[in-house]
């Protein structure tokens, strides 16, 4: 992707998060979309009266299940990410919004017929919408019009959209931007007094991600390595929701215990869904859902992280080869795909906390956890 491509993809995002409008394009159609949970009711109104028709509400068709629109389907059903629109009948009737946001209704399971008119399937364009809107953080669900390419009409422009290519947000494209090491520092730690945090900066302008090197890992031999996605709750908070701030520091112990190893320090809050988010699947959770359920409540996918930009900054640091600190198998067939041969899983397990048994016990089975 160009540099000019991965500005406008940041432009993009920060236009829905600020409430306006991104129109984004393919061969076939245009789409225009505001994020619900961002965008003013007044601004929304100006977009659902530019055609004749009902602006749609765009979403996936695993919440549109979830929200009673459609038939239920499976967790790992692959047509679950497919978008698919839904005639918004009265955008001054807040009930629609009962399907684009489950923290208003629970199990999202209220929405309402008389809301919203039948589902049909969206276009490549609206695919690339609600990853947008994905990357931006946001709940996966936008208010929409969809028309053939260069049929929407000239008073779309009074909404001062950011125009997008929508192929830039083909699958794959999204996460990673190439990175490039921006500054590097000695930060001696509580458990390992010779460390030193690299960090690397993704030419999208996305978050940063950073390798912490742990004493003087031998770039001949295998090294101990971790990939830990970031957790403000349990990394910094010591949070008992879940096993990352104990992950964490216990793999920086058994790196300076033996010599050396890299963590790599992943900006993927809430297995890549954010911290906002991952709040709201904490909330859900709490009404009885499990953290994968949650997370597909949402909109989300179970686990969005892409670890390409931790195979990167590995190659970056010279170590192709490691002995993993997981308990998931994703991430070794991740990282092998990525060009990282995962010599040796070690297991990275801790006992459970009396809050997190629920959680783990999920992660085992539901996402092949080996615990
Ligand atoms: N969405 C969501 N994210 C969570 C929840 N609990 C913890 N997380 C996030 O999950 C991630 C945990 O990442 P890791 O510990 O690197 O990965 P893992 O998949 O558990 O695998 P290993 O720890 O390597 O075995 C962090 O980004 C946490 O913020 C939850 O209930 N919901
Ligand atoms: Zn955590």
């Amino acid at each position: 992707m160009s540099d000019a491509n991965e500005r406008h993809l940041q432009r993009a995002q920060a236009e829905l998060r600020a409430g306006g409008a991104v129109l984004l394009r393919d061969d076939q159609n245009d789409v225009l979309v505001m994020s619900p949970e961002r965008a003013a009711p007044d601004r929304l109104a100006a977009l659902a009266a530019l055609t004749g028709a009902p602006a749609d509400l765009l979403i996936s068709r695993r919440r549109a299940a979830l929200a009673g629109l459609v038939a239920p389907i499976d967790s790992d059903d692959p047509r679950g990410v497919e978008p698919v629109a839904a005639p918004i009948r009265d955008i001054h009737d807040p009930s629609w919004r009962l399907a684009a946001d489950p923290m208003l209704s629970g199990d999202g399971a209220t929405a309402r017929a008389h809301a919203l008119g039948r589902l049909r399937p969206a276009g490549r364009a609206s695919a690339a919408a609600i990853a947008l809107a994905k990357r931006g953080g946001l709940l996966p669900a936008l208010v929409a019009v969809e028309r053939p390419a260069g049929q929407l009409p000239g008073a779309a422009a009074t909404l001062d959209p950011v125009v997008i290519d929508a192929r830039l947000l083909k699958e794959g494209q999204i996460a990673a931007g190439h990175l490039t090491q921006v500054a590097e520092a000695r930060v001696p730690l509580a458990d390992a007094e010779n460390c030193r945090l690299i960090a690397f900066r993704p030419a999208d302008g996305g978050p940063e991600h950073l390798a912490i090197v742990v004493g003087e890992p031998n770039p001949a031999a295998p090294i101990l390595a971790r990939l830990h996605s970031e957790c403000f709750t349990g990394d910094l908070l010591g949070s008992l929701r879940c096993d990352c701030g104990e992950q964490l520091k216990g793999a920086i112990r058994a790196m300076a215990a033996s010599g050396g190893g890299v963590v790599l320090y992943l900006a993927q809050e809430g297995r890549g869904i954010g911290l906002i988010n991952k709040l709201r699947a904490y909330a859900l959770q709490d009404r009885g859902l499990d953290t994968v359920d949650a997370n597909l409540t949402l909109g989300y996918e179970a686990d969005e992280r892409d670890f390409r930009p931790a195979a990167e900054m590995l190659r970056a640091l010279g170590h192709t080869r490691i002995r993993l600190l997981t308990n998931n198998p994703a991430k070794v067939v991740a990282l092998g795909t990525h060009g990282i041969e995962v010599v040796e899983r070690v297991p990275h397990a801790f006992p459970a906390n009396g809050h997190n048994a629920g959680y783990l016990s999920t992660k085992a089975r539901r996402a092949g956890h080996m615990l």
